[in-house]
Parts: structure tokens; C-alpha cells; sequence
């Protein structure tokens, strides 16, 4: 599959009409530079400047030809000065040149910081359902290869493109002035280039659009396998995945090997060609004209000037065909990039709503991921501020689902949950993650300090930081660490057990002085002890914040004022720990003893 189908919704970028791949790019260009408009009028103004400047060269050797070599006329001080105008024109070009090429490329690097920031930015507020789809490698190269393969097409567009195209002009333009005919024989290599341009495209465009999908895979695949290394190697598959990598890495070379074949083959060897081809036209049609008589003095100076120029157009020519090569690339990236900053962005809620107290309204929650695979069917619940509210299943019976509504992570249907009277979508989103707090199946760590890592950026005094870590009971551990809070725990928190880790991801959804906490199996990957912690941590919020906790273990919720069961969806039991044992041949009963058969037999067979 491509890898583009992958992580948007939108058509992959192969599929995007030319049109809309070079309108997509050159918006993302427009806008990232946008700020910086007047820099770019002035390198265009410069460049100009410049050309006009390189323009004067063979025109001045021209002059020299006709006015004092032929006629024999050694006037020292004019040829002189004419020699050291066409130097000193033709030092300034460059000069300016040089000054516009640092000038832009800085613009381009800005531009790609902002573009950067955009995307990652972007990313940070897509919804969460995005991340169903989005393969992390894919995602990282985004954002970091292909705004890196933007950069090339300021520099190229703006600069090389650019500046090629005025010398062409300013070549042109003085060729039309000594001899429109012969301007026209020139002029001939328009079209050429035009074909070889299109023959080029219709060649590498796919094979383009095909090494940025395959470094993207590559990417992926890198990132995969770094994050799941413990399986990898315990299941010996790093021998597969170095085969499937090395696949992939061949594809890549082939495809690039296609591309710059192809930039081999058409592009400067044809212009190359087609120089030669024109200065021998160019002489034979002096020659014709001539025919047989000598060339006037005015002549030769024309001749002169024209092969000179004729380099002048060749020339930037060649630039600009075998930039395309490069601008290829750069618009298959921004059109990548593009495709990615379309992704509608999570609503985010600038309402004034409130959560006080902590109490949620559940009624008639009905919620289906694709149409018509309904998950949850009309789910009626009421939670008082403060209570303890656990929620079990068997594995796929819709509690994830339901928390993550609650969580705003995907939109309920309106009027569907209401936190303390307010629909939950009319509740400002600073003050809506505030107030709910969430604690994960895995805890994520930060490769930051302990401190860090409760805070997450939030600025939390260090009495805050350390009450979040005792309510916890995550002080202890972190004090017992050489540097305390300050700490850094190695990468996803290498340096701590999983319990510990667990217990600091309390403290971080602690520290934001939550009414309501929400667990998400936050015990399943923890031992007995840990998982006593834990609960003792709960207890003492009892009363203070609401907690509702899904939870894998029973044990974990066997104290909650309320346990509800899902079935398929559906509210099967609702009641506490002894009154849904009192159930006969009920669900959590059944759920509960199987469990305790479970912890029994490892004790049994020791
Ligand atoms: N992002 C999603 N897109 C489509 N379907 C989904 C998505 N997430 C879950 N589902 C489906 O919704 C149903 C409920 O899944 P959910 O994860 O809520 O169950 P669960 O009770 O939390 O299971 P578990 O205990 O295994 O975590 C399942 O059939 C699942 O396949």
C-alpha cells in the first residue's frame, strides 16, 4: 500500500493532478515565505541588476571589435577604460549574485523552520482519530525529510530558476538588438528544451514520487523496529527485518538510480549538444551571408557577441532543466507536506463551561467508529462528584471506547455526556485538560527529568510537583533517586521499574488539580504491590476527585462505590463488588472467579 493512504484521508500524492501538486506547492512556498516579501522583491530587483550588469560583457567586446581592433585604432585610455567597465561589471554580477544566493538561502532556511513548526504544530492538534491510521516513521518524515526537500525549491526556484531566467532574458533582449534573425535561430532552443523538460518529467516523475515513498517506508520501518527491539530480538526476527529493510532499501537505489539516469541521459548532454549545434548554424549563416566576400568589421563584432551570448542562454538553460530534477523532488514533498497540513484539525472548544465538581452525565450514548459498527448502544450513567466508579469487560466490550469520549478524544453525539450539567464538547479546552486527568495502560515517559515529567510543561511550583508525587506515593522512589526531581530518567523512562513509572504518571494527571481522573487498565501491568500502592493512592482520593477506573484486574476496582459491566456495548450489571457477586451466574461474578482461578493455579502448580 502506499504510504500516503496510510496516514491521510486525502488522495495519495501520486494521484494528485499536476496542476494541484505544483498549486499545492507553490501555496506552501507562498505562505511559509509570506513575512518575508519585501526580501524577496529585492532579490528579484538585485538579480536584475545583475543581469543587466553580465549583459554588458559581450556587448563591450563587441564595441572593442568594431570601434578599435578592426579599424586598427589603439586608443589606449578608451580601450582601457572599456576593459575595465566589462571587468568590473562582470565583478559586481557575481558579487550581487553571491549576496542574493546567501540572502535567499537564509529566507529558505526560515521559511522550512516555519513550515516545520506548521506541520508539527499541525500534528499536535489532529484529532485522535488520525492516529488510528498514522505510522510514526511516516509521520517523523514528513515533518523532518520532506520540509527538508522544500528548502530546495526556494533555493532553486527563487535563486538558480530565478536568476537563470533573467540572464536569458537580458541575453535575449541584446540579441534581438544586433540581429533579430539570428535572435531567432537561438530562440530555437526554446521549444527544445520545452520537450526535453516534458520527455524528462514524464520519465522520473514516477520514480520521484516512488524514492520519497520508499525513504518514508524506510523511515517507518527504522522507527518500528527501534521501538518494538525487545520483541524483535526475542522472537529472532532481525533477520527477516534486516531482509525486508534491505528490499526496501534496494527498491529505493533503483528508483533513484532511475531518476538520475534519466537526468543523465536527457538533460545537460542534449543542451550540451544543442550549443555546439547552434554556434556552427550561427557561423554558417554569417558565412552564407557573406558569401565570399569578406566579413564587414561590424560583423565580426556581431559574430563575437552572439557566440558569447549564445553560451549566455545555453547556459541557464541547462540550470533550469536540470534543476527540475530537484524541483521534482521538492514539489512531490511539499505537495506531501500540504496533503498533511489539509488534515482537519480537532475542534478545539473556546467555551466558557466549567468542570466544579467532577459529577458526569451519561445518557443515551450511542457511538459507532465506521457507519454502521455501532460499539456502544445507548449507555445510560450517572457518577456523583468524588465517587469511585470502576468499569469491566471482556476484552473489545467498548470500555476504551467509552473513556475516550470521555476524554473528548473522539466527538460523543451533543448532549450525550455532560460534566457537571455542561455538554462536554461547551467546556473550554485548557480548562476541560485541567480539570480531567488521565492515566494510561502504558505510562509514557518523557526521556526528561522526574520533575519534567509530572509537570509536561505546565508551570507547577516545586510544592505542587512534590504534593502530586505523595498523593501518588511517587515521592519516595523519586527522592531515592541521586538527583531527586531533577533526575533524568533515560529514555521512555528507561531507568525506572513499571510500576514506578506508573506511579509518576499518576502524579503528573495529579498535578494538574483534576475533579476528574480517569485510570485506563492503569493497573494490569504492575505487581500486587505496586497495584496496592495504587489503590491506596485512590482511597485517599476518595471524596476529592471523581475517579472512574477501567480496570483489567477486578481486584483493582473490587472497592469502588460502583462497578459497571459492559457487554457488547451495553450496560450488563451496574451495582457494587458483593452486589453483583450476589448475582447469580452473572457476569462480573463469572469474570471475578475465573480470575481467582487464575491467580490460584500458578500458586497450585509451584
Ligand atoms: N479506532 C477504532 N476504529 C475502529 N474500531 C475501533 C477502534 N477502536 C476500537 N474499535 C472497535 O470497538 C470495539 C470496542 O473496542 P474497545 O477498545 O473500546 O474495547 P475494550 O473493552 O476497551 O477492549 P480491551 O479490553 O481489549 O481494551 C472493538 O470491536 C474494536 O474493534
Amino acid at each position: 500500500m502506499p504510504a500516503d493512504t496510510v496516514i491521510t484521508t486525502s488522495p495519495p500524492v501520486e494521484q494528485l493532478p499536476k496542476r494541484e501538486l505544483f498549486n499545492d506547492a507553490a501555496n506552501l512556498l507562498l505562505r511559509a515565505a509570506a513575512p518575508e516579501r519585501k526580501l524577496i522583491i529585492q532579490g528579484v530587483i538585485w538579480l536584475v541588476v545583475a543581469a543587466l550588469l553580465e549583459t554588458f560583457g559581450p556587448l563591450a567586446g563587441k564595441y572593442l571589435i568594431d570601434n578599435y581592433l578592426l579599424p586598427r585604432d589603439a586608443q589606449v585610455p578608451q580601450i582601457a577604460a572599456l576593459i575595465a567597465g566589462a571587468l568590473v561589471a562582470g565583478m559586481a554580477a557575481s558579487w550581487i549574485r553571491f549576496m542574493q544566493l546567501t540572502r535567499l538561502a537564509g529566507l529558505a532556511m526560515r521559511s522550512v523552520r516555519r513550515i516545520r513548526e506548521n506541520v508539527y504544530g499541525h500534528v499536535l492538534r489532529l484529532p485522535m482519530s488520525f492516529f488510528d491510521r498514522a505510522i510514526t516513521g511516516q509521520l517523523v518524515s514528513r515533518v523532518t525529510n520532506d520540509t527538508e526537500a522544500v528548502k530546495t525549491l526556494y533555493v532553486q526556484v527563487l535563486f538558480v530558476m530565478l536568476d537563470s531566467v533573467i540572464v536569458l532574458c537580458g541575453a535575449m533582449t541584446a540579441m534581438l538588438w544586433l540581429d533579430w534573425r539570428l535572435m531567432l535561430i537561438v530562440a530555437t532552443l526554446l521549444p527544445v528544451v520545452v520537450v526535453i523538460v516534458y520527455a524528462y518529467q514524464r520519465l522520473s516523475a514516477p520514480a520521484v514520487t516512488r524514492s520519497r515513498e520508499l525513504r518514508s517506508e524506510l523511515n517507518a520501518q527504522m522507527a518500528e523496529s527501534i521501538g518494538g527491539m525487545p520483541i524483535l530480538q526475542a522472537s529472532n526476527a532481525a533477520p527477516r527485518f534486516n531482509a525486508r529493510f534491505a528490499g526496501l532499501n534496494e527498491a529505493h537505489y533503483q528508483s533513484r538510480q532511475l531518476e538520475i539516469r534519466a537526468n543523465a541521459w536527457l538533460l545537460r548532454p542534449v543542451l550540451d549538444f544543442m550549443n555546439v549545434l547552434l554556434v556552427c548554424v550561427v557561423i554558417y549563416v554569417f558565412g552564407s551571408r557573406s558569401h565570399g566576400t569578406a566579413m564587414t568589421a561590424l560583423e565580426v563584432g556581431v559574430i563575437y557577441a552572439f557566440i558569447n551570448y549564445i553560451g549566455r542562454v545555453v547556459e541557464p538553460l541547462i540550470q533550469i532543466t536540470m534543476q527540475f530534477s530537484q524541483l521534482q523532488q521538492a514539489m512531490v514533498g511539499a505537495a506531501r507536506v500540504n496533503v498533511l497540513l489539509r488534515e482537519a484539525e480537532a475542534p478545539v472548544a473556546v467555551a466558557q463551561g466549567e468542570v466544579t465538581a467532577g459529577g458526569i452525565a451519561i445518557d443515551h450514548l450511542n457511538f459507532e467508529y465506521l457507519p454502521g459498527r455501532p460499539v456502544l448502544h445507548d449507555i445510560d450513567l450517572h457518577i456523583a462528584p468524588g465517587s469511585f466508579v470502576g468499569i469491566v469487560g471482556h476484552t473489545g466490550s467498548g470500555k476504551s471506547t467509552l473513556l475516550s469520549l470521555l476524554l473528548r478524544f473522539y466527538p460523543a453525539p451533543a448532549g450525550s455526556i455532560r460534566l457537571d450539567g455542561t455538554p462536554v464538547d461547551a467546556i473550554g479546552e485548557d480548562h476541560f485538560r485541567d480539570r480531567v486527568g488521565l492515566v494510561p495502560q502504558e505510562p509514557f515517559l518523557l526521556a526528561a527529568s522526574a520533575r519534567e515529567n509530572i509537570t509536561m510543561g505546565r508551570t507547577l511550583s516545586d510544592e505542587q510537583v512534590e504534593r502530586a508525587a505523595r498523593a501518588a506515593h511517587a515521592h519516595d522512589s523519586i527522592a531515592a533517586l541521586e538527583g531527586g526531581y531533577h533526575t533524568p530518567l533515560g529514555e521512555g523512562g528507561a531507568r525506572l521499574s513499571v510500576g514506578q513509572k506508573q506511579l509518576i504518571a499518576i502524579a503528573r494527571a495529579l498535578a494538574g488539580d483534576p475533579r476528574i481522573l480517569f485510570l485506563d487498565e492503569a493497573t494490569s501491568h504492575i505487581d500486587s504491590e505496586t497495584e496496592q500502592i495504587v489503590q491506596r493512592a485512590l482511597t485517599q482520593l476518595r471524596g476529592k476527585v471523581t475517579i472512574v477506573a477501567i480496570a483489567h484486574r477486578l481486584s483493582t476496582v473490587r472497592d469502588a462505590d460502583r462497578i459497571v459491566v459492559l457487554n457488547h456495548g451495553r450496560i450488563a450489571e451496574l451495582g457494587t463488588h458483593s452486589e453483583l457477586m450476589a448475582i447469580d451466574n452473572g457476569l462480573y461474578q463469572r469474570l471475578y472467579l475465573l480470575q481467582q482461578l487464575e491467580e490460584e493455579e500458578p500458586e497450585s502448580a509451584a
